[in-house]
């Protein structure tokens, strides 16, 4: 199963370009889609979801074409947006239940078992009769995705989940996103590099509308092994670092700017070798444009 974005546009009546010829070849597994605010991932998600039109172009999931047979890819898709409301004086599992009524599920014992299922797997057994107003962030993003998964879907779409989680909370969501890619196609759309690096077999990273970069984020680090070196600098010789070195990412380390560079060669001048993260490729395509192409 795989699904293939072939050149989609879509331009919003205000002129913003939200996505321009955006190709993706997107196979079964955990599909990072990364970018920073506005750069077109909710636009691009719900387009797939089905919830807006594109202007141009295609969109295929196995045999269906999805921007036509809508009712075809909603029966395989789960789709966990970026914001959505619960019942908030209602339990877990009664909820569950209920959504597993709307979704067809006529069969009361089956329906049980599917939900019991779905509590455990988002380990969420232990609490699946406390009211969903008492679950915080993490809580409510999994039971997002349990209700994602009713319908086994051969498609899963999760827009930025872990936004406003902390650490903790955060991993409990990815143990149990890193279970579902292996019968199913997920793309997680985030701007948090983690959650890509902790996850994803795929990547691609948008801005603007335009994807710069995709490919297997091992492949993409191992391009730039050895080739990223970092220093330690005062604040005002940042620009003239900038001038003579293609400087990728200036971060903060112990309150001090260090800066990260590519170099093909030892650039000497106090700079020392260092592993390539993918931060420094995310940074060099997003505020640089250094246009490190590599593949
Ligand atoms: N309904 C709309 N009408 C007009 N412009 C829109 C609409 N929805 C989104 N946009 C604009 O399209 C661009 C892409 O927005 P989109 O929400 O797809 O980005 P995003 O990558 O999901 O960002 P974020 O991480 O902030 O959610 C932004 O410039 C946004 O302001």
């Amino acid at each position: 199963m795989e699904l293939i974005i072939d050149n989609l546009s879509k331009t919003y009546s205000n002129g913003v370009k939200a996505l321009q010829n955006i190709s993706l070849e997107i196979p079964t597994g955990m599909f990072g889609l990364l970018g920073p605010n506005g750069a077109g991932k909710s636009t691009l998600m719900r387009t797939i979801a089905t919830l807006q039109e594109a202007d141009n172009g295609s969109i295929t999931l196995g045999g269906i074409d999805v921007l036509k047979q809508k009712d075809e890819l909603r029966q395989v898709l789960g789709y966990l947006p970026q914001q959505f409301g619960l019942y908030p004086k209602i339990s877990a599992e009664v909820l569950l239940n209920h959504f597993a009524v709307l979704k067809g599920i006529t069969y009361k014992g089956e329906r049980k078992d599917l939900v019991d299922a779905l509590l455990h797997k988002t380990n969420l057994y232990e609490v699946r009769q406390q009211h969903l107003k008492g679950f915080s962030g993490g809580m409510k993003q999994r039971f997002g995705i349990a209700q994602a998964l009713i319908n086994n879907p051969k498609l899963l779409i999760v827009d930025e989940p872990t936004a406003g989680l902390d650490p903790v909370e955060r991993n409990r969501f990815y143990n149990v996103l890193s279970e579902l890619g292996e019968h199913t196609v997920v793309i997680l759309s985030t701007h948090i590099v983690d959650d890509v690096k902790e996850l994803c077999t795929n990547m691609a990273i948008i801005n603007q509308g335009k994807v710069c970069l995709k490919g297997n984020p091992l492949q993409i680090l191992e391009n730039l092994k050895d080739k990223v070196y970092k220093k330690t600098i005062h604040k005002q010789e940042l620009k003239t670092y900038k001038q003579n070195y293609k400087v990728i990412s200036e971060k903060l380390f112990l309150g001090k700017p260090t800066i990260h560079i590519v170099s093909e060669v030892n650039p000497g001048d106090g700079f020392s070798l260092t592993n390539a993260a993918l931060e420094d490729v995310y940074f060099s395509e997003i505020f640089n444009n250094a246009n490190l192409k590599f593949n």
